[in-house]
C-alpha cells in the first residue's frame, strides 16, 4: 500500500489504540490462568492477532463478544499445555510473542515448533539456545533464527541470563516460571535494558493472579514459596503510549492535539515521550487519562531512549522539526527491530533534508526546524514505526510525500491512517496510482 501525506495542521482529538504490549501479555496470562478471563478493549493489531492465534494453538478457548468489544478467554492452566492441540505456534512478525511464548511452549511435554515471518525471520533467538537447555529444554534453531523447535518440559531453577539485547526473553521466562509454580528459585539478570517492560510484565502477572516474583533492582527475580493472591477475571487493555507518541509529536510540530485513553499511571515505557516533548519546548497538559499537546518554539533536546527504544522513530520526527542537534542515546539496540532502525531513519529522513549521524550508541539529529523534501518517495522498509515517523514529520514539510509499504502500520496500530485523517491531515491511499 502507498499512502500520500500532504502537509497540514493537525487538530482535534482521538482515543489511543489498545497497547499491543499489554494485550499480548494479557493473552499469555489468560492462557496460563485456569478459568475465564474477559478482556475488554482488546487490540486487533497483527501482533495481537498473532498472540491470540498462539494461545488458541496452546489450548485456550477464545470467543469474541462484538456487542461490547470484549473477548472471553478460557485458559486451561498448565495441565492442558502438556497436551497442546497443535504442536506448532506461529508468531507472525511479533518479537514479543515469539520471545514470550517460546518458554511457555517449552512447558509442554511434547516438542513444539515455533515459526515467524517477515522481519522476525532475521531477529536473533540465540538466547534460547543458551538458556533453555539449562532448564531441561532441548532447543533447535536455524543458526539462531526461526524456525525453532523446543522440547521440554521446562523446569525452573536458579539461572543467570543476559538482559542487554532485549527484555522480551526475560518476560517469557518470568511467565513460564510462574506457570510452572517456581518456588525458592531466582532468575538473575545482567545488564537489563527496557526495564519498564518488565514492570508491565510483573503488573499483568499479578493482576491475573499468577505467581509474581520479587524484583530485586532488576538484577534478581525471586520466586518464593508464597502463593499468589487471586487475580482478576476482567482485564481492560490500556491505551498505547507507543502509538500515541506519534500523534503527540504531530501536535507538537504542527498545531495541537488531544489524545485520550493513555494513562498517566501506566507502566508503559513510552510514556517518557512527554519528557522529550516538554524538553523540546512544546506545551503539554497531562491528565490521568489524556494528554494535550500544543506547538511552540521547538529546540533540540537530549534524551536517553535505552529503556524505551520504540520512541526513536517519533523522537526523530520531533527532533527533525527542532532547531539544533538533538542527541538520542540507546541506538545500538535498534539494529534488531523490524528494520535496522538507526540506518532506516537516517536513509528516509535524508529525503526530508534532515541529516542524521549514527555515533556508536548515540544518534544525532540535525534539525533545522524546516523540512524540505528532496525526494518525495519514502519507504517504511516494512517497519510500522518508520511509516508513522515519516508521516508525522511530513505534515510540517514544504511538500507532500508518499510512503511505500504503508500497511506496515498494521503490526501495531491499524487505525493510524484513519486517526491521522480524523485529525485533519490529508491521507490518501495511492496504491492504485502507482505501478
Ligand atoms: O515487551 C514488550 O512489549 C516490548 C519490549 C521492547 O523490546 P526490547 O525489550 O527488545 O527492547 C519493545 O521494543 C517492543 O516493541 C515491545
Ligand atoms: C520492536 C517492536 O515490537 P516486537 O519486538 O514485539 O516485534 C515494535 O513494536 O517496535
Amino acid at each position: 500500500m502507498v499512502v500520500g501525506i500532504q502537509p497540514g495542521k493537525i487538530s482535534g482529538s482521538v482515543t489511543a489504540n489498545a497497547s499491543k504490549s499489554a494485550m499480548q501479555r494479557a493473552c499469555a496470562a489468560a492462557l496460563l490462568k485456569k478459568g475465564e478471563t474477559i478482556i475488554h478493549n482488546p487490540g486487533n493489531s497483527n501482533d495481537d492477532l498473532a498472540a491470540l492465534a498462539i494461545i488458541k494453538a496452546m489450548g485456550a478457548e477464545v470467543m469474541a463478544n462484538e456487542a461490547d468489544n470484549s473477548l472471553r478467554i478460557m485458559g486451561k492452566g498448565l495441565p492442558f499445555l502438556h497436551q497442546p492441540e497443535q504442536a506448532a505456534i506461529h508468531c507472525g512478525e511479533s518479537g514479543l510473542s515469539i520471545r514470550m511464548f517460546t518458554p511457555i511452549a517449552a512447558l509442554a511435554m511434547q516438542p513444539v515448533t515455533i515459526t515467524g515471518e517477515g522481519s522476525l525471520t532475521v531477529r536473533p533467538m540465540h538466547f534460547f539456545q543458551e538458556v533453555l537447555p539449562q532448564l531441561g529444554v532441548q532447543v533447535q534453531t536455524n543458526n539462531g533464527l526461526v524456525p525453532m523447535q523446543v522440547s521440554g518440559p521446562l523446569q525452573p531453577t536458579d539461572i543467570t541470563v543476559d538482559g542487554s539485547l532485549s527484555s522480551q526473553f526475560l518476560t517469557g521466562l518470568l511467565m513460564a516460571y510462574a506457570a510452572a509454580n517456581a518456588s525458592g528459585v531466582s532468575i538473575y539478570v545482567n545488564d537489563l535494558k527496557s526495564k519498564p517492560y518488565i514492570d508491565l510484565t510483573l503488573q499483568v502477572m499479578k493482576q491475573f493472579g499468577l505467581k509474581t516474583p520479587i524484583n530485586h533492582q532488576y538484577e534478581r527475580f525471586e520466586f518464593t514459596s508464597e502463593e499468589a493472591a487471586a487475580g482478576t477475571d476482567h482485564f481492560a487493555v490500556e491505551g498505547d503510549w507507543s502509538g500515541a507518541a506519534f500523534l503527540l509529536v504531530a501536535g507538537a510540530v504542527s498545531n495541537e492535539v488531544l489524545v485520550k485513553g493513555i494513562y498517566n499511571s501506566s507502566r508503559q515505557a513510552d510514556k517518557k515521550i512527554i519528557d522529550a516533548i516538554l524538553d523540546a519546548g512544546a506545551q503539554v497538559r497531562v491528565e490521568e487519562e489524556q494528554v494535550w499537546v500544543k506547538k511552540d518554539k521547538l529546540e533540540a533536546f537530549v534524551f536517553d531512549a535505552t529503556d524505551c527504544p520504540d520512541l526513536f522513530p517519533p523522537l526523530v520526527a520531533l527532533a527533525a522539526n527542532c532547531t539544533g542537534v538533538t542527541h538520542i542515546k540507546g541506538l545500538r539496540r535498534l539494529k534488531h527491530k523490524e528494520s535496522d532502525r538507526g540506518v532506516t531513519l537516517r536513509e528516509e529522513f535524508a529525503k526530508l533534508g534532515v541529516r542524521i549521524d549514527l555515533n556508536d550508541d548515540v544518534m544525532l539529529v540535525h534539525g533545522t526546524g524546516e523540512l524540505r523534501v528532496n525526494n518525495f518517495t519514502l519507504n517504511s522498509h516494512h517497519d510500522h514505526r518508520i511509516a508513522m515517523a515519516a508521516a508525522v514529520a511530513a505534515i510540517n514539510a514544504d511538500f507532500g510525500i508518499q510512503i511505500r509499504n504503508a500497511d506496515a502500520i498494521n503490526k501495531s496500530y491499524p487505525d493510524f491512517w484513519k486517526h491521522l485523517a480524523a485529525l485533519g491531515i490529508s491521507v490518501q491511499n495511492q496504491s492504485t496510482l502507482v505501478k
